[in-house]
């Protein structure tokens, strides 16, 4: 037998697997599994006396209007509104800016629930069609519609089988390319695990059936890509953007000839065939594109390729990579300049720049928050910008680029029964195991007393070069100020806050790095007297679930509470499920002996051990039985090892609980009244497991 499979047979035979029967979302027995924890969690959660109290503050605090940037399409201008407590957001038209708005589209309608999303949309070229996906339950899946802007008419066809996918238009406005998965077998609502593979990119023309539709790319040696396309902003050049995991993707490009049939495939010219970076396509001058990359620029830079001349060594430079700064995005705006958006030390930074040159031409000044919203064409001159903080609920800007005319606030929005004033934000830099600086934002009140007794929140991610900026969260608002509390988000490795080395700092066989950021941060937290371990919990959601069950794997003794969400917590088995496969570029696979051993080390479904002493901290699992992103087996086996290993321990009085929410997903799309209904619980698991008052 060749020694590498002897080595996985062996390391495999050590591992068990007890609960590998709760995989099966479908089974008799994982359904009585699930009844049987939800029967316990609920009324867990439902026997806190201040339940009530936290659901309506929660309520009140959220029933706030909240705005996307407006955007000019055709000739009107587009937002979403959501009035407060609305399920979803709802699609307005307005003639001009200050036009009266008209619903265009209120997903509202289209459930009892809410629980149908928008889930991504583009208008065609000339404003005249919308296309857009719609997502139930929170599923990654979605179909996608059309409707004639004008008459408000649905068109007859809904493409299904629609995952991962773009959706960009011809310049003629008939039709638009798309990803799907034909092949896809069995459920496609998002209750299902299997693995998604051999995604195709599609053409549809408008009006006809989707059978119709003609495979137009497709690479029938890489079942694992997901073929990212855009059409480009001159309407000449499709640009296809293959990726295989969740990192570094290819390039190619093909010309799109006025009239072409688009009715068989593209002949394809790749301009990029390693997969060592990635390429983001901004915009292109004539047959010049323009790529946000990370190829020799771990804190990214734009780049100009020639079309027609496309050899690396002909890239040139537009704008340059800043030495601290991370080029977060870049969109062209006023015909021939461009927006580009930083991340300086995990706050926002907006400037203007010439597209000839890449010179800065002008900076948008903001205050210490984030870009949450940008709305910019090449074709107009104004842009829109929305910004937030953790105590902004958010201020939408207008400018129009060609004069010289500083930011208007076009929409202060503001949030009733909430005095930001009492409150403050500092941004502090703690040591981590290895030395390295960790940056992390601490919320409180202004006379706030550090004497160890306030209760502390803690965040964090650390994964996928994500970077998490202060945003405005109403949870996390409600426990500053009802609970006395601290508010922490620590800004572990593996994000993208300081670029590419900050990601690979956290990934791989650095992933012990994250885990250590987050407990060196809950150990700062109590040496500097914002609180004790007895009072600090800890929140993470998807990758931030993983850190959250590792570290209570880790240091059982360093936390009050810890709630991890829709977590991934079998690290030798993520890749079999839905999109799983494509963490890889983070996690590594344990198909490889070598990431093998450093995936078992951590997994939290294989290191549940009974503490030395004391026990594991009140623990809270939160997943959704439409989560097809991180699909909810995960949470099932770990509540199971949990409960099986340390539930009949006497020492062990602290609960270890799982919900499992029904026509839920991974997050996106949630409805309010499901969002509140969470928060709700996290709060209140919170303040049983703290021992906390909560005072209106
Ligand atoms: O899987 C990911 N991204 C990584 C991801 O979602 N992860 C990675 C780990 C668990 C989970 C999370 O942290 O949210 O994206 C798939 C995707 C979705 C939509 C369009 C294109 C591609």
């Amino acid at each position: 037998m060749l020694p590498l499979v002897w080595l996985r047979k062996r390391c495999q035979g050590l591992v068990k697997d007890p609960y590998r029967w709760l995989e099966d979302p479908d089974s008799e027995e994982t359904k009585a599994f699930v009844d049987a924890q939800n029967a316990i969690t609920k009324p867990y959660l439902e026997s806190c006396k201040a339940r009530q109290d936290i659901y309506e503050r929660l309520k009140q605090l959220w029933d706030f209007p909240k705005y996307s940037c407006p955007a000019r399409y055709g000739d009107k201008y587009y937002f979403y509104k959501n009035t407060g407590l609305q399920n979803q957001s709802v699609l307005y038209v307005q003639d001009t800016l200050d036009g009266e708005p008209r619903v265009f589209l209120d997903p509202n309608t289209l459930s009892e629930d809410g629980t149908v999303a928008i889930s991504s949309s583009e208008f065609s070229e000339d404003g005249s069609i919308f296309a857009y996906g719609l997502s139930s339950s929170g599923s990654d899946w979605c179909t996608i519609h059309f409707m004639n802007t004008k008459t408000g008419e649905k068109y007859p066809e809904i493409l299904e089988k629609v995952k991962y996918s773009p959706i960009t238009w011809t310049h003629d406005n008939r039709g638009i390319f798309y990803g799907c998965y034909p092949e896809q077998k069995g459920k496609t609502d998002g209750s299902e695990t299997e693995s998604n593979i051999n995604q195709k990119l599609c053409y549809h023309v408008v009006g006809t059936p989707q059978s119709k539709d003609v495979i137009v790319v497709e690479f029938l040696e890489e079942p694992l890509w997901r073929i990212g396309a855009q059409v480009s902003d001159c309407g000449k050049w499709l640009i296809i953007t293959p990726v295989k995991d969740c990192r570094d993707n290819l390039v190619y490009f093909t010309e799109l000839k006025p009239g072409m049939q688009l009715n068989e495939k593209l002949q394809l010219t790749q301009v990029v065939d390693k997969l060592e970076a990635d390429y983001e396509y901004v915009t292109n001058d004539g047959t010049k594109a323009i790529f946000r990359t990370n190829k020799g620029a771990p804190n990214y830079k734009l780049i100009a390729i020639d079309l027609l001349d496309y050899k690396q060594e002909k890239w040139v430079d537009l704008l340059p990579e800043h030495p601290d700064n991370v080029l977060d995005w870049a969109c062209a705006v006023d015909g021939n300049k461009f927006v580009a958006c930083y991340i300086e030390h995990v706050k926002s930074v907006l400037q203007v720049h010439s597209l000839i040159n890449g010179e800065k031409l002008r900076s948008l000044p903001l205050d210490v928050g984030t870009i949450v919203n940008f709305a910019g064409q090449k074709k107009y001159s104004e842009i829109f910008y929305q910004f937030k903080s953790f105590l902004i609920p958010g201020i939408i800007y207008r400018v129009d680029l060609k004069n010289e005319e500083e930011p208007q606030v076009l929409r202060e929005i503001k949030v009733k029964n909430f005095d930001a004033c009492l409150y403050k934000t500092d941004q502090i830099f703690y040591t981590s195991k290895d030395g390295t600086k960790i940056p992390m934002f601490i919320v409180m009140r202004h006379d706030a007393v550090l004497d160890g007794s306030m209760p502390v929140l803690l965040y964090g991610y650390g994964g996928f070069n994500v970077s998490i900026q202060p945003t405005f969260g109403v949870t996390k608002l409600v426990f500053v100020q009802h609970l006395n509390g601290v508010l922490a988000v620590a800004n572990i490795r593996g994000g993208g806050e300081y670029g590419e080395k900050w990601h690979n700092g956290g990934r791989f066989f650095n992933k012990q790095n994250v885990f250590d950021d987050f407990q060196c941060a809950a150990e700062y937290l109590i040496e500097n007297k914002y609180t004790t371990s007895s009072k600090l919990s800890i929140l993470g959601a998807s990758n931030g679930g993983l850190l959250i069950a590792a570290c209570v794997n880790q240091r059982p003794d360093l936390f009050g509470a810890a709630i991890a969400q829709v977590g991934v917590m079998d690290m030798l088995r993520f890749h079999k499920f839905t999109i799983g496969v494509a963490w890889v570029s983070d996690y590594g696979s344990s198909d490889d002996p070598k990431h093998f051993e450093n995936l078992l080390k951590y997994s939290p479904l294989h290191n549940v051990k009974v503490p030395e002493s004391g026990q594991y901290p009140a623990t809270l699992l939160l997943t959704a039985d439409h989560d097809d992103r991180v699909v909810p087996l995960h949470s099932l086996k770990l509540i199971a090892t949990l409960q099986n290993t340390l539930g009949n321990l006497p020492q062990q009085t602290n609960p270890l609980l799982i919900k499992i929410e029904t026509k839920a997903g991974h997050g996106g799309g949630k409805p309010t009244m499901k969002v509140i209904e969470e928060s709700t619980d996290i709060l209140v698991f919170i303040v049983k497991s703290l021992g906390l008052e909560f005072k209106l």
